[in-house]
C-alpha cells in the first residue's frame, strides 16, 4: 500500500461530511470544504443557517456530531488545545469587559494567550496605534462607540498574531463607512499572511471575500469566488419598472420560465431561466396587461446568486445557481 500523501501546507482548513446536530435539529449538514492560506473565506447565510455552529466546530469549541475537520494540522474531533495559540476568534457578542479600559482589556486578553510581559507591552502599543485606539487607551470600553469597540475586539483577537482568524458577523452593528475601514484592516492582515474565515449576511461584505460558501439550513448550497458565481448564474436578470409591480410579480411568479422575482425599491428584479430565448421580450409579453412597464437585462449580482441558490424568494432553489 502506498503511503498517504503529505498534507498540503497551503490547506489551512479541510472538512469532510462535517455535521452538527442539536437534538432533532441539524445545524450543519455534511459540509465539505477546503480553505487555503491567505484566503478570506466567507460563510454567507440567513439567520439560523449554521454559520456560527460551523465556526465553533472549526475552532474546536464544539464537537461535531459526524464528519471531521483538519484545522492548521489539528484533527477534529480530537484534542483542540494546540489550536488555541494559532487561532483568533471574534465572536458576535461584545467579548470584552465593559468596565475595564481599552488597555486593561488588551492586557487581560494578552495574559490569557500567555504572552510574556515584554511582548505583551509591545503588541498592545502596536495595536493601539494600528487600530487608531491610542486616544481611547485609558477609556472604559463600555463608553466607546460601536465602531471603536469593534476595533478593540479585532485588536484583542489578533494580539497573539494568529495564523487563522475567525470573525462571526463582525460588522453587523456598525455603519457602512466603519465596515469599509474594518475590511481594509482585514486585507492588511491577509497581506501579513493571516487566513480569515468570516460569517456574514451582508452581500457587500460577502463580495469582498476571495471565496464564499452559501449556507441554508446547515447545507452548503454553493461555493466559489463571487465573480465566478455571478458569471456562472444559470439565469438572466431582467429589471422591470412600472406602476403595478405587485400585480406584475404575481403574473411573473406564475410563469414556468421565471425562477424568482423580488421587489427592490421601485423595481422588480426577475431571474429568468437561461434557456429562455429573448428574456426581455418574454417578460414584457407576460406583463402586457400590467400597465406600462420597462424591461431591461442587467448583470447578475451576488444577491441574485443567493436567491438562486437558496429559498430566498426563488421558486426552485438551486436550479439557477452555478
Ligand atoms: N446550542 C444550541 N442548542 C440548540 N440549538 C442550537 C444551538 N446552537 C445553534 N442552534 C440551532 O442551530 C441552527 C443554526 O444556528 P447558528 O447559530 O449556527 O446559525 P447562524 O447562521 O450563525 O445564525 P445567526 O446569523 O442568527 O447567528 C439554528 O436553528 C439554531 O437555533
Amino acid at each position: 500500500m502506498s503511503p498517504a500523501p503529505p498534507p498540503d501546507p497551503e490547506v489551512v482548513v479541510s472538512t469532510t461530511g462535517l455535521t452538527r446536530r442539536f437534538g432533532p435539529k441539524t445545524a450543519v449538514d455534511t459540509v465539505d470544504l477546503t480553505i487555503t492560506r491567505g484566503e478570506i473565506f466567507g460563510f454567507l447565510g440567513p439567520n439560523g443557517s449554521g454559520k456560527t455552529t460551523m465556526m465553533r466546530m472549526l475552532t474546536g469549541l464544539l464537537i461535531p456530531s459526524e464528519g471531521r475537520a483538519r484545522v492548521l494540522g489539528v484533527d477534529l474531533p480530537g484534542k483542540p488545545e494546540p489550536l488555541k495559540q494559532k487561532i483568533g476568534y471574534m465572536t458576535q457578542s461584545f467579548s470584552h469587559y465593559r468596565d475595564l479600559t481599552v488597555t486593561e482589556n488588551l492586557d487581560f486578553a494578552a495574559r490569557i494567550y500567555g504572552l510574556p510581559r515584554r511582548r505583551r507591552k509591545a503588541r498592545i502599543e502596536t495595536l493601539l496605534q494600528r487600530y487608531d485606539l491610542e486616544a481611547q487607551a485609558h477609556q472604559i470600553a463600555g463608553s466607546m462607540s460601536g465602531g471603536q469597540r469593534q476595533k478593540l475586539a479585532l485588536a484583542a483577537a489578533v494580539l497573539h498574531e494568529p495564523q487563522l482568524l475567525f470573525l462571526d458577523e463582525p460588522t453587523s452593528a456598525v455603519d457602512p463607512e466603519t465596515r469599509r475601514q474594518f475590511w481594509a484592516r482585514l486585507f492588511d492582515l491577509v497581506d501579513g499572511g493571516t487566513t480569515i474565515i468570516v460569517s456574514t449576511h451582508f452581500m457587500d461584505e460577502a463580495e469582498r471575500c476571495h471565496r464564499i460558501a452559501i449556507l441554508e439550513t446547515g447545507i452548503k448550497r454553493i461555493e466559489g469566488a463571487p465573480p465566478d458565481l455571478m458569471a456562472g448564474l444559470k439565469a438572466n436578470v431582467i429589471e422591470v419598472t412600472g406602476d403595478q409591480l405587485r400585480h406584475a410579480k404575481e403574473v411573473l411568479d406564475a410563469d414556468a420560465a421565471v425562477l424568482s422575482s423580488a421587489q427592490i425599491g421601485a423595481r422588480l428584479r426577475v431571474l429568468v431561466r437561461k434557456d429562455q430565448a429573448d428574456p426581455e421580450t418574454h417578460v414584457a409579453a407576460l406583463l402586457h396587461d400590467a400597465g406600462p412597464v420597462t424591461c431591461h437585462r442587467t448583470r447578475a449580482n451576488l444577491e441574485d446568486v443567493f436567491v438562486a441558490a437558496t429559498g430566498g424568494g426563488a421558486k426552485r432553489p438551486a436550479e439557477a445557481a452555478a
